[in-house]
């Protein structure tokens, strides 16, 4: 039997990582989690969510904020764990600090590394540091899990052996279906926060607009730019409804409020500026949205499976199948850009058909039977 250890310290890690998990529990293999502890907030309850205590939790300090002392001490710390956990292969999930960090600590100790959602590219120096993690754990990994076939030729083209590439699709589609499945027949209430609940309660049937921007190249300008267009889209709009869970950052919060202020209370009472939702609640908003404006990866990849169109408020994007496969516009973040668009998907319903997917192009949902199938006969 293979000891595998899972390393991972942010939402999406969890949320990629977890099928992967399951799936190599279910066949009997050991696989314990180590938790970097990079993003802190959100992931406990996510562990818990998924039923995947870490066995080893670690604290990382950040005293000094750059990326060089965070990899310092992730690197320092996760040797320490992966000493005690000896494992016989690291996985690692997507191209964060904490994947990086697993994926050198794995290779300066001998130990084989499986990169999942592997050659994801924008080919362009953002995202920074993202873009260079993901290259650099291609460097180091002995398996690496493309979801596409276009992440499949960015590994081919940087010379990584045909034989070490098995493309898989993303897992995230297989958590993204596990739990509209679990909610279907398990859990129907996804336990939403009171005020968005009860904003949904007074408004549904209206359409709904799910609107989320977290990303750094997005922070000042941008969201302010994002948060008129939404503001423009109520004013027009009047069966639209909007919610928006905003990102932690204080300053991004700021900018989203005073541009939200000057709406007329009509359009602010169409508005539910709410924290970030727990993940069944947002699977469930995605699930019941009219369409998503974003500059989520997780998220345009979970709404394709989902069959709801996306405009991605970014000039460019690793995730180009889903625009290419015609369930996503890339609308950047100029407001006349992003209302023009939105406003066809809300008026025209041919359009708007033609954006809703019958087959992701990120997956099916049985990614990581495929992950097992390879790590279980390969080691
Ligand atoms: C700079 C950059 O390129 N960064 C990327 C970014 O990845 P992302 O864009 O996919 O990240 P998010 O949007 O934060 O997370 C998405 C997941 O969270 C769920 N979600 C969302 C809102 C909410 O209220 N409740 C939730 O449950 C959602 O369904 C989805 O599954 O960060 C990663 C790690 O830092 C990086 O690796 C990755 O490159």
């Amino acid at each position: 039997m293979t000891s595998y250890l899972a390393c991972m310290g942010t939402r999406p890690e969890i949320i990629k990582m977890a099928p992967v998990y399951r799936t190599l529990k279910e066949r009997g293999q050991t696989v314990r989690v180590l938790h970097t502890g990079q993003h802190d907030g959100m992931a406990q309850a996510l562990y818990r969510f998924f039923d995947m205590t870490p066995d080893y939790n670690m604290h990382i300090e950040r005293k000094v904020p750059t990326l060089s002392h965070l990899t310092a001490e992730l690197m320092q710390g996760m040797d320490e764990q992966v000493a005690r956990a000896q494992p016989d292969v690291v996985l690692v999930q997507g191209d964060t600090a904490s994947a990086l960090v697993g994926a050198m600590v794995g290779y300066f100790r001998h130990i084989p590394v499986a990169h999942i959602e592997a050659g994801l590219r924008t080919g362009l120096p953002e995202p920074f540091p993202e873009e260079k993690n993901r290259e650099l754990i291609g460097r180091l990994a002995s398996w690496h899990f493309p979801p596409t076939p276009k992440a499949t030729a960015n590994l081919l083209h940087e010379g990584i052996p045909a034989h070490q590439i098995h493309e898989v699709g993303n897992t995230v589609i297989d958590t993204a279906l596990w739990v509209k499945r679990r909610m279907l027949h398990e859990q129907p209430d996804p336990g939403l926060a009171p005020d968005a609940l009860q904003f949904l309660a007074k408004h549904l049937p209206a359409r709904l607009l799910l609107v989320t921007a977290h990303r750094r190249e997005n922070w000042g300008q941008p969201i302010r730019l994002i948060a008129s267009a939404v503001g423009e889209l109520l004013k027009r709009h009047h069966d639209l409804v909007v919610v928006w869970p905003m990102h932690p950052n204080p300053d991004v919060r700021q900018d989203i409020h005073t541009a939200c202020n000057a709406l007329s209370a009509e359009c602010r009472n169409r508005l539910c500026l709410t924290e970030p939702l727990n993940y069944p609640s947002l699977i469930s908003l995605l699930a019941h949205c009219h369409f998503t404006l974003t500059d989520s990866g997780g998220i345009q990849e979970e709404a394709s499976a989902l069959r709801r169109p996306v405009l991605i408020t970014r000039e460019s994007t690793e995730r180009q199948e889903l625009v290419d496969a015609g369930g996503a516009w890339l609308v950047g973040t100029d407001p006349d850009c992003i209302v023009e668009h939105a406003s066809k998907l809300l008026n025209d319903k041919a359009t708007y058909q033609s954006m809703q997917l019958s087959q992701s192009p990120f997956g099916d949902g049985q990614s990581s039977q495929r992950i097992a199938d390879i790590l279980t006969r390969m080691h």
